[in-house]
């Protein structure tokens, strides 16, 4: 670990990690393709709405016929889903909601407006006095008129995006593939969740559920190869050559601060990925190593203590993940809440604190006893970032898992 740290604070370091890695290149069509990136441009494919429609259930009205000394007839049905009827003067065509607007009408006057008698309308006062040309008409083209562009490449695909597309047509659109990403647990200490009967000296792997779990989430990341590595520069070596050759990004744990068994940031250096840095002011995490290959993969070196190595995951790799996915905004866009205590202590550490959100806007600190400590890590909503030297309730960014 460098001292002093090569950069002032964790969004330094994530920017000129990101700046050393491979942006996506293979696409693929995707028949399912909410969470991943869209590698084309989606463009639309006619005009949104198709024809001038009305936004409400009225009457399709001429302007000359909005009166309030004598009832209207109506002469016709607008309706979704059928063509117009033709429109005669001095007639009013009843319609719907969606439905399109026959030629010669001016404006829609919403039917709560009129007087309904049998096969004529009124015009109440606040129809006379609110109507004007266009009122309630969704003009043709509008939202996109055809050809324009609807979403750009780098756009996650989101239900709302989705939907957006469905109405253009798109529902295979082309998508970067996933990023093929290798995770490796270290340590002799550590053994599987499932075991039963544990020594004194062995605990259970929760940062490998842990960084699998967020993974998962994403959509974007096949986690590709799942490895436990005993602490011994041979299968170090083995096993991070291998991640490295076969995936895009190795996400380890554990074996990357001053311990005389922690052979992560040398094999790094052996395998020829250049350090972009190893160390740096935050808590939990200050041994956390980022590095990139010569063809721009990312290697991330997680502290192995749980609530550190799920928390840096969580603040690091994913945001990293989403720039090589591809994705236009990769950054993290944490809400701002108001801490109901203060932090306790002022460290001249960036500040990674476990927290709970109890309203819009606000959170609690979850009580931890160290990054050991994977009773708070679980009853934790995600964790507020607080500056250095500050024991003020902010508000701070947090950051939900
Ligand atoms: N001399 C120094 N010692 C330490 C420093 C330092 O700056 N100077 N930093 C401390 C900090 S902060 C952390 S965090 C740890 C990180 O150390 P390592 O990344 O080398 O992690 P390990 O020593 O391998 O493990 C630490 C701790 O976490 C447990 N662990 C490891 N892997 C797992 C796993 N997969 N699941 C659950 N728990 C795991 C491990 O048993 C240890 O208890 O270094 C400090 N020391
Ligand atoms: O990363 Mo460490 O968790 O600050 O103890």
């Amino acid at each position: 670990m460098k001292q002093p740290f090569q950069y002032s604070d964790p969004d330094a370091a994530i920017t000129a990690l990101a700046e050393r890695l491979s942006v996506a290149g293979e696409t693929e069509r995707v028949a399912n393709p909410i969470g991943r990136i869209l590698a084309e441009p989606i463009v639309a494919d006619r005009d949104s709405p198709a024809a001038d429609v009305s936004a409400m259930d009225g009457y399709a009205i001429r302007m000359s016929d909005l009166r309030s000394d004598s009832a209207v007839p109506v002469s016709g049905i607008s309706q979704a889903g059928s063509p117009p009827p033709v429109m005669i003067d001095g007639q009013v065509v009843r319609i719907f909601t969606g439905a399109i607007i026959p030629a010669g009408c001016e404006a829609v006057v919403k039917r709560e407006d009129t007087e309904e008698l049998d096969s004529s309308i009124r015009f109440l006062p606040a129809a006379i006095e609110s109507t004007v040309e266009g009122s309630h008409i969704r003009r043709r083209g509008e939202n996109a008129p055809v050809g324009s562009g609807v979403m750009e490449i780098g756009t996650e695909v989101t239900p709302a995006v989705v939907a957006a597309l469905a109405n253009f047509g798109c529902t295979n659109p082309v998508c970067f593939r996933r990023v093929k990403v290798a995770v490796l647990t270290t340590g002799d200490e550590v053994v599987d969740p499932a075991t039963e009967k544990l020594e004194p000296w062995q605990l259970r792997n929760s940062n490998r559920s842990a960084v699998q779990a967020m993974l998962d989430l994403v959509s974007l990341a096949d986690v590709e190869i799942v490895d436990h590595v005993r602490d011994d520069r041979d299968s170090m070596q083995r096993s991070l050559c291998s991640a490295i050759t076969d995936c895009d990004v190795v996400v380890l744990t554990g074996g990357v601060s001053m311990g005389d068994y922690d052979y992560v940031p040398e094999t790094i250096e052996q395998l020829g990925a250049d350090i972009v840095f190893h160390g740096l002011p935050i808590r939990p995490g200050k041994p956390i190593l980022g590095a990139a290959t010569k063809d721009g993969k990312l290697v991330v070196g997680l502290p192995g203590n749980p609530v550190s190595a799920t928390i840096n995951c969580h603040r690091f790799v994913l945001p990293l993940l989403r720039r090589i996915a591809g994705k236009h905004a990769w950054r993290d866009t944490p809400s701002l809440v108001t801490l109901t205590q203060p932090p306790q202590k002022a460290i001249p550490l960036h500040t990674m604190l476990l927290a709970q959100a109890t309203a819009t806007g606000s959170a609690e600190l979850v009580p931890a006893k160290g990054s050991g400590d994977l009773v708070a890590l679980g009853r934790s909503d995600g964790y507020v970032a607080v500056p250095p030297m500050t024991t003020t309730t902010g508000p701070w960014p947090m950051f939900r898992w």
